[in-house]
């Protein structure tokens, strides 16, 4: 891990002002139960020796010779997590490099099936569910379609949506071309833009506010807001705690993949900082030895 890894406090002068919006919180949106997830991977075993010619290799490998190529892993993601989520929240999640967050918002989203436990849905997650069908080989106006199709809009409701799409986005004549040509950030705001032209009931975001400029974290703040007041509930996944902090009223701190504190926004970030610096310290102490 390296310290821009560890890196939390990005541009806190962008955000002044902002506070989470105060929404009276309704009923349970989501319920996450002893929630597990655990990822099989293959390798860590020699395929074979250097003597052995490429073509027993190639069959070897595609299991002509032997059925065992090498030895399954097991990554435990996700361990044990429990917590509801409101109508209304919105919940900041934070932990270090590999901590388990994407895994956990991957899970909500019905991407990935719990290996134990079980995720109960009221409504229709969204944001993955664009990540998940946009091409890099198509323009961006295509995938604007397909976006929002994928998220239960109509033809005609997306062509109407589809120059608000593009501004809010900011990608201007790009939105003509394939989006492999895109900066990470232009895909990064196109992805956001897509995934709030329609009103989700749940909204996840996976950094997607750390690429953009202060107008469009403006903007993605007001979106966010607008989306809570429609009772709906947010997740962002971020390394900013100032972007947490500025809109999220509740904070899960996963490490390891376990949930280690789940509670306020200062509480959390607070003890989560801690935690960060005293990582950093030890690690500087590693280094100096
Ligand atoms: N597709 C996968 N196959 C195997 N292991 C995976 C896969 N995706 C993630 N992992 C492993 O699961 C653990 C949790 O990863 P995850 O990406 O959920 O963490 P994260 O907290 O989102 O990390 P980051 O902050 O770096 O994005 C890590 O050990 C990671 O290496």
């Amino acid at each position: 891990m390296t310290d821009a890894e560890l890196d939390f406090e990005v541009d806190p002068e962008d955000l002044e002002g902002w506070a989470p919006a105060t929404r009276e919180i309704g009923g349970p949106s989501l319920v996450v139960d002893h929630l597990d997830i655990t990822y099989r991977v293959f390798g860590g075993k020699k395929l074979g020796t250097s003597d052995e010619s490429s073509g027993r290799r190639l069959q070897r490998v595609v299991g002509r010779r032997s059925g065992h190529v090498g030895a399954v892993q097991q990554v435990r993601a996700v361990r044990d997590v429990t917590f509801v989520a409101h109508h209304g929240e919105s919940i900041g999640i934070v932990g270090i490099n590999g901590s388990g967050k994407s895994t956990l918002l991957r899970a909500v989203a019905g991407l990935i099936p719990p290996t134990k436990g079980s995720v109960y849905v009221a409504g229709e997650p969204s944001l993955l569910g664009v990540n998940a069908v946009l091409m890099g080989d198509l323009t961006g106006e295509r995938n604007i379609m397909i976006g929002g199709l994928a998220l239960g809009l109509s033809r005609s409701e997306v062509q109407q949506r589809m120059d608000d799409i593009v501004e809010f986005a900011g990608i201007g004549d790009f939105v003509y071309l394939p989006m492999k040509a895109y900066s990470s950030g232009m895909g990064a705001r196109l992805r956001f833009a897509i995934s709030t032209a329609a009103t989700p009931d749940i909204l996840m975001i996976d950094e997607a506010l750390a690429t953009g400029d202060a107008s469009f974290r403006e903007k993605s703040k007001a979106r966010i807001d607008e989306i809570r007041q429609g009772a709906g509930t947010v997740f962002l996944v971020s390394h900013s705690l100032a972007t947490v902090q500025a809109i999220c009223s509740r904070v899960l701190w996963l490490h390891q993949g376990r949930l280690v504190m789940d509670g306020p926004t200062e509480e959390v970030c607070a003890s989560y900082k801690e935690f960060v610096q005293s990582l950093r310290k030890s690690r500087s102490l590693a280094k100096k030895k």
